[in-house]
């Protein structure tokens, strides 16, 4: 495969390791790297180790996307909190995250500038940019689609990819079908770990079969370690959560996902998760999305996994024979690992059906054989 060039757009927990899992992949090169407060733009190749020794410990996983509107028409406290919050004084909280005032964030590093727009000055760069990875938040629904309109008003060709979670997003992108097609775009989406490699997984375990009945996704995390580079995904965790949504979860101060951490002693249970991996599986032709289900365990006090990462397909076989295919996930590998190393596989992929001249939404299954 030739060189592929690619840009992260969100250096939090997500893109800074996956711009570090690039450097272990053969024939990437990150040209491009921005937060909500800067870019890093490099073609001979951005220094990805010093862009991650700089934002080490300064990570922006602020509750803040573009600023764009709630529903009812207002911003939301922690947006209007956040927006005026960088200090410009070097801090150290309480919980030991250091936060460098206006460095704070990709900003810290030589390489980025400071910019009011940072996502545009990837667009603007385009051309020399074969694949993008969203690695941003998912606070509001329509955030990673609105940015993929820029991406298509700016004129940019090549692979958008990103890794997020809920379902009802793949619609939103897939209404935008059309426009990818006439762009040139090809747009992988739900390419992280739940949903992305399990998708893919069963998507494969679910080759044995004429007909899949049931797909069973359990998950676990051990986030000790990850956690202060994680909190933007454990906040949208915590709206999975029976007593919480995106808005609520999204209003939460830091305390208050604290307290709510602290009354589940660490370890958080979710059950019948709106994961992305039903509507990608039946857009693949495996099952019906009401076949699907997917839940986890979260565990943010200790690195082990309190539960073995587990797909589980169950379907007919064409003999007449009823079976579950098993698929499960080393208990060592971390999130990082199963999130990153897929998104960036999903990736070359995409750059392959790019250059091949295919375009329009893909999800992780149909980046599969064919059911
Ligand atoms: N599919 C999976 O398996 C999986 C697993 C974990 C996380 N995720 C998803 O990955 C996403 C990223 O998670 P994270 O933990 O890295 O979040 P994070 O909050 O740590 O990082 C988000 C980054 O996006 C940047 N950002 C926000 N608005 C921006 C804007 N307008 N312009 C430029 N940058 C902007 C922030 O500055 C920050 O750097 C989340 O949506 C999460 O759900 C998916």
């Amino acid at each position: 495969m030739d060189e592929v060039t690619f840009a992260v757009l969100g250096t939090g927990g997500i893109g800074r390791r996956a711009l570090e899992v690039s450097q272990h992949k053969d024939h990437l090169t990150p040209v491009a790297a921005c937060d909500r407060h800067g870019t890093a733009i490099d073609f001979d190749g951005l220094d990805v180790d010093e862009l991650l020794a700089a934002t080490e410990g300064n990570i922006d996983n602020e509750v803040a996307t573009d600023g764009g509107e709630r529903t009812d028409g207002s911003r939301s406290s922690s947006e209007l909190r956040s927006d005026g919050g960088s200090g410009a004084t070097t801090t150290e909280s309480g919980d030991g995250v250091k936060q460098h005032g206006e460095d704070r964030g990709v900003v810290a590093s030589e390489q980025a500038r400071a910019s009011d727009d940072p996502i545009q000055d990837v667009i603007d760069h385009g051309d020399g940019i074969d694949a993008v990875l969203l690695a941003l938040p998912n606070y509001e629904h329509d955030f990673i689609p609105r940015v993929a309109d820029r991406f298509l008003e700016g004129g940019y060709s090549g692979v958008l990819i990103d890794v997020l979670k809920r379902s009802r997003v793949i619609d939103m992108l897939d209404e935008r079908s059309e426009a990818f097609e006439d762009a040139g775009i090809t747009f992988i989406c739900g390419a992280g770990a739940t949903p992305g490699l399990l998708t893919g997984a069963a998507a494969l375990a679910a080759q044995s079969f004429v007909e899949v009945t049931d797909v069973d996704i359990w998950w676990g995390v051990g986030l000790k370690s990850g956690y202060e580079d994680n909190r933007g995904t454990v906040r949208e965790d915590i709206a999975h959560l029976p007593e919480y949504d995106i808005e609520t979860a999204r209003d939460l101060s830091d305390a208050e996902i604290e307290a709510i951490i602290d009354e589940h002693d660490g370890v958080i249970e979710f059950e019948d998760m709106e994961h992305a991996d039903d509507v990608l599986l039946e857009r693949a032709g495996v099952c019906d999305a009401e076949d699907v289900t997917v839940g986890g365990i979260l565990d943010v006090q200790s690195d082990e996994k309190p539960t073995t990462t587990t797909v589980r397909v169950t379907g007919r076989t064409f003999d007449g024979e009823t079976a579950t295919n098993t698929f499960q996930l080393g208990d060592e590998t971390s999130m990082e690992a199963n999130v990153n190393g897929p998104a960036l596989g999903y990736l070359k992929a995409g750059v392959r059906r790019n250059r091949a001249g295919e375009y329009g939404v893909f999800g992780p299954a149909e980046l599969m054989p064919g059911f």
